[in-house]
């Protein structure tokens, strides 16, 4: 895509250091970000969050605009995400659910047969109205850093919906993979055109990266990931490649699953602690950056010991072709703010070139 037709996001934010590295160009210093940077780690989150249910935040933009906006003042991270939640679109084509505190997504009736897929129908603009208005004011005030658009993966999202809410084993989603291959791939195609539609409109309204969150895909085995779910990850990158925007891919426990998921349609490959970076590069092969991957739970530890395991970090990865700093996972919500806008600090001075 030439410059001349880069969403307007993009075009603010092309030479940031956050846009840089996950083209793997040279940056000024490692761009740091953090999954969960916006939320109950900020008490400023927990002020205006008072007495509003999750959902009903993320619908209200002037407020999802705030609190984007809260870690990016604060932390001075490179690049914000976008305060939403991965069953927004599943709740704007009319789902019956609700995000319960310290639980996460509920649903009221599960999708298990083929008459349910009828409820799962397409995601248009109209349905998400607040998000787009939320990203127009979000970009004017972002200015330069970018902003980073995110969805749930197919699998990730059939697993709360054939689960009914959060799943250790994941055996129901198992059970109509393994049972009823034919039902499992129309579902994850399905999500697959919901989750490709809800990008689009966030790019559009100028996210200039996105990220596919397949949170607990690292319950499969790579042979079942690439028939039962590569499919449907591929199509949704495939739908969003011509806008020219990075795009992620990120997963927990996804060790053995690392160079299909780039395979899948990457720019960049989320990496969580328990593979280090070197490694990690790899298993993906040539061509593609890479983000994480410090423990979130090293954050409680001293100050030496944050700065020693983030020391570790860089040096996996001083050798990978483009580097994003992150977390391994989201911020955990006890996590002391302070730590991370240090976290923040010690990673550009320590990669300044
Ligand atoms: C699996 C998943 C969900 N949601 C998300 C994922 C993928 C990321 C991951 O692997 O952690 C993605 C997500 N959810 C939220 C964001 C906001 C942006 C950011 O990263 O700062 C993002 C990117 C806000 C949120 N989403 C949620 C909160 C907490 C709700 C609150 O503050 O009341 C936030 C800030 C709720 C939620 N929503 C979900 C869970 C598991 C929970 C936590 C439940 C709990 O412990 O209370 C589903």
């Amino acid at each position: 895509m030439s410059a001349n037709n880069r969403p307007p996001g993009h075009l603010k934010t092309y030479d940031s250091a956050f846009l840089k590295a996950c083209r793997r160009e040279p940056v000024p210093h490692t761009p740091v970000w953090f999954m969960r940077q916006a939320g109950r780690s900020l008490p400023e989150y927990l002020k205006v969050r008072e007495g509003i249910p999750m959902l009903e935040s993320c619908m209200r933009p002037e407020l999802v605009t705030e609190i984007t906006l809260q870690p990016v003042r604060r932390h001075k991270v490179d690049a914000a995400i976008f305060f939403s939640d991965i069953v927004v679109p599943l709740k704007a084509i009319g789902i019956d659910l609700d995000i319960k505190p310290g639980v996460g997504p509920v649903v009221a009736e599960p999708i298990r047969t083929r008459a349910d897929l009828a409820r799962l129908r397409d995601l248009t603009p109209d349905d998400v109205r607040y998000v787009t208005e939320a990203m127009g004011m979000l970009t004017d005030e972002l200015g330069p850093t970018p902003l980073i658009g995110f969805a749930g993966a197919p699998f990730t999202l059939a697993s709360y919906l054939v689960e009914g809410g959060p799943s250790r084993n994941h055996e129901n989603t198992k059970a109509l993979m393994y049972g009823d291959p034919q039902l499992w791939a129309d579902l994850l195609d399905r999500l697959a055109e919901i989750t490709s539609a809800f990008l689009k409109v966030q790019i559009e309204a100028g996210a200039s990266a996105v990220q596919l969150f397949d949170s607990w895909v690292g319950a499969l085995a790579p042979a079942d990931y690439r028939r039962s779910v590569m499919p449907a990850s591929e199509k949704v990158f495939e739908a969003v490649a011509s806008y020219g925007v990075p795009r992620i891919h990120f997963g927990v426990g996804t060790g053995e699953l690392l160079g299909l998921m780039g395979e899948a349609g990457a720019d960049v490959v989320g990496v969580d602690w328990r593979v280090p970076l070197d490694e990690a590069a790899r298993r993906v092969g040539p061509g593609k950056a890479l983000q994480g991957n410090l423990d979130p739970a090293v954050l409680f530890s001293s100050r030496e010991a944050v700065e020693s395991k983030t020391r570790e970090v860089l040096d996996a990865a001083a050798g990978l072709e483009g580097h994003v700093f992150n977390l391994g996972h989201g911020v955990l919500p006890t996590t002391d703010p302070d730590a991370l806008t240090r976290l923040v600090a010690y990673v550009h001075e320590q990669t300044a070139r």
